[in-house]
């Protein structure tokens, strides 16, 4: 075997190489099916091992509607309901799209793996979208055909969606599910190149994206997630408590039925609901964001969470935004025998490209873990493009498999976010220490995280300019315990107008999904703007904390 020079260069502690500024993966590589033979993500997830399955009864768990599939009816179900929606009357193919607006439940996966099966790309939506986010979705993606719950139906026929709706939550779907349609149809051929999915995002620039993630994309992903799985005498119980719309718990949900660990899901989230699922379902892990996290260690929950049983809980993963060290060191006192493993990933780098694995990680406070393997990462300087070594901030910069093929119908923003050497921009000023932790410094992005949630500045702007009493706008992040920050709106008001905090924030709150509503109004006689009148918001949001008794929080 030869050793290359670049090899010799990368430091075997934290994989960093100092001829090429690039940051490996300190994981061993893992097999990716060659790239050119059609297989779908369901072929891949379907084909894994499920060692003990089977034998230990797990399964998919339905916590609010106390449903269960045991993971031994997974494929014939799939193959069942791929099979009735090939058939007419919806005679779904390759390259059809449909769009799923549902909560999360137990059909959901299987609803999935069916459509991938087919190589129909899915688009997954909030169901708490506001209309006209809706519509910019049905926009961008052109379904052919729409799923949705009896409740989330009513949101498609106030937009006029003119294509079949099929509701999930209905007998007719369970048959669907549980029925063989006659005749025996051949297997659809699906690239790992072509699109499986497309979700939205705000790239770096503020207006609703849809990001193209493929085949080959998810099977990367997945691939990544089983370093570190440790051998178990009986199979890990996950609580998801993230919605299976966006790539987090897509990804989750998709991979725990890769690996056959029992996943339980809540239509949405409730903390009591939670707690008495962790006593019942005996979970072993709980994937959150960071609300949950704080939610538990929240004196004013302490009466709830101290009457529950917390003796089968391992893990606490959490994902979609930072948690403070403050919480994060409650959370070790609080419940000292369960690790908190945080975990960083994007929906256009088809979710987690960096966890943590094993004891000795879990105990690295702050971090969001290691690279996942085939993972390679740069520390960019924002102002001289120059790589950066361990120990230094710069925008991180990540390439592998699992970078997203592009956005929907923007060559030009997908030009700007991906370079011609398949180098993703974050927008994330962070760091890799010694040992190869990647560390979240900040976000360089105009982007807020509403309980992980993102929320355009650009798009909260937009709606409050076409006020007629506003004459200019600007949002900022606030801090917030709780959401993690809540989106912020500067006002100028037009000469005359009395219009008041509660109003412009009706105004925003009737146009867009609940996470991203104005929580707070200050009203201002300019914005500030530099010479070629960009806003300054780092004045705006020094502004707003001078005169608040958040700062010591922050
Ligand atoms: C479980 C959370 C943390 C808390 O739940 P919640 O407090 O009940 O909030 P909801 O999300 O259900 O709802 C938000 C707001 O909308 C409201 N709402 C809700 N549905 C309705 C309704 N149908 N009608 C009307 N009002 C409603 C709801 O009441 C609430 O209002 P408010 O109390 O004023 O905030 C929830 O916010 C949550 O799942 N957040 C995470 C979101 C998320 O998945 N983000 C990931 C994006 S992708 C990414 O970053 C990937 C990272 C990643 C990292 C690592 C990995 O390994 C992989 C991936």
């Amino acid at each position: 075997m030869t050793i290359s020079n670049s090899q010799l260069s990368i430091n075997p502690q934290n994989g960093f190489c100092s001829k090429t500024q690039i940051y490996h993966s300190l994981r061993p590589p893992y097999p990716l099916p060659p790239q050119s033979t059609p297989f779908s993500i369901t072929d891949f997830i379907l084909s894994l091992p499920k060692t003990t399955t089977t034998t230990t009864g797990a399964s998919i768990i339905d916590a609010t509607t106390r449903r269960f599939i045991p993971y031994s009816d997974v494929p014939l179900l799939v193959r069942n309901l791929a099979a009735s929606l090939r058939q007419p009357p919806l005679s779904l193919s390759n390259g059809a799209c449909a769009f799923v607006i549902c909560p999360n439940s137990a059909n959901l996966p299987i609803l999935y793996l069916s459509l991938f099966s087919l190589g129909v790309v899915v688009s997954p939506s909030n169901p708490a979208s506001s209309i006209q986010e809706i519509s910019r979705q049905l926009r961008l993606c052109k379904p052919a055909v729409a799923f949705a719950t009896a409740e989330s139906a009513n949101k498609l026929l106030e937009v006029g969606f003119p294509n079949p709706v099929v509701v999930i939550d209905s007998n007719e779907f369970e048959s669907m599910m549980r029925t063989k349609p006659n005749g025996s149809e051949t297997k659809i051929e699906v690239l790992q190149s072509d699109t499986a999915a497309i979700l939205y995002s705000s790239g770096t620039t503020g207006k609703i994206k849809g990001v193209k993630l493929t085949h080959r994309n998810m099977i990367s992903t997945i691939a990544g997630a089983n370093f570190g799985r440790q051998d178990r005498s009986s199979p890990a119980v996950y609580l998801c408590t993230v919605p299976y719309f966006h790539i987090y718990g897509l990804g989750l949900c998709m991979r725990l039925v890769a690996f056959g660990e029992s996943l339980v899901s809540m239509a949405r989230f409730d903390l009591r609901l939670m707690l008495t699922s962790i006593e019942e379902f005996s979970v072993t892990h709980l994937a959150s964001a960071p609300p949950v996290v704080v939610g538990l260690v929240d004196g004013d929950n302490d009466h709830l969470v101290n009457r529950t049983n917390w003796s089968s809980l391992e893990n606490v993963l959490c994902g979609g935004a930072s948690l403070t060290m403050a919480v994060i060191d409650k959370f070790k006192k609080r419940f000292p025998t369960v690790s908190l493993l945080q975990a960083y990933g994007l929906t256009e780098t088809t979710g987690g490209v960096s966890r943590i694995a094993g004891p000795y990680e879990s105990t690295i406070a702050g971090t969001v873990g290691r690279l996942i393997a085939r993972c390679q990462a740069k520390i960019v300087d924002p102002n001289t493009g120059v790589g950066l070594p361990p120990m230094s901030h710069g925008e991180l910069w990540l390439r592998g498999p699992f970078i997203m093929k592009g956005y929907v119908d923007d060559k030009e923003v997908s030009d700007t976010m991906v370079d011609s050497d398949g180098w993703l921009r974050t927008g994330d000023l962070c760091y890799f220490d010694n040992e190869g932790f990647l560390f979240i410094v900040d976000r360089l992005k105009e982007l807020i995280k509403y309980k992980g949630y993102q929320v355009p500045p650009a798009e909260l702007e937009h709606i409050l300019h076409t006020h007629p009493d506003i004459t200019e706008a600007a949002v900022i992040p606030y801090p917030d315990e709780k959401a993690g920050q809540v989106p912020m709106g500067f006002v100028v008001r037009r000469k005359g107008s009395t219009i008041n905090e509660t109003q412009v924030k009706d105004f925003v709150a009737k146009q867009v999904a609940p996470y991203k509503k104005l929580r707070r109004v200050r009203f201002i006689d300019s914005i500030p703007k530099n010479a070629p009148g960009k806003v300054l918001r780092k004045e705006l949001i020094k502004m707003a904390l001078s005169d608040s008794d958040v700062t010591s929080k922050l």
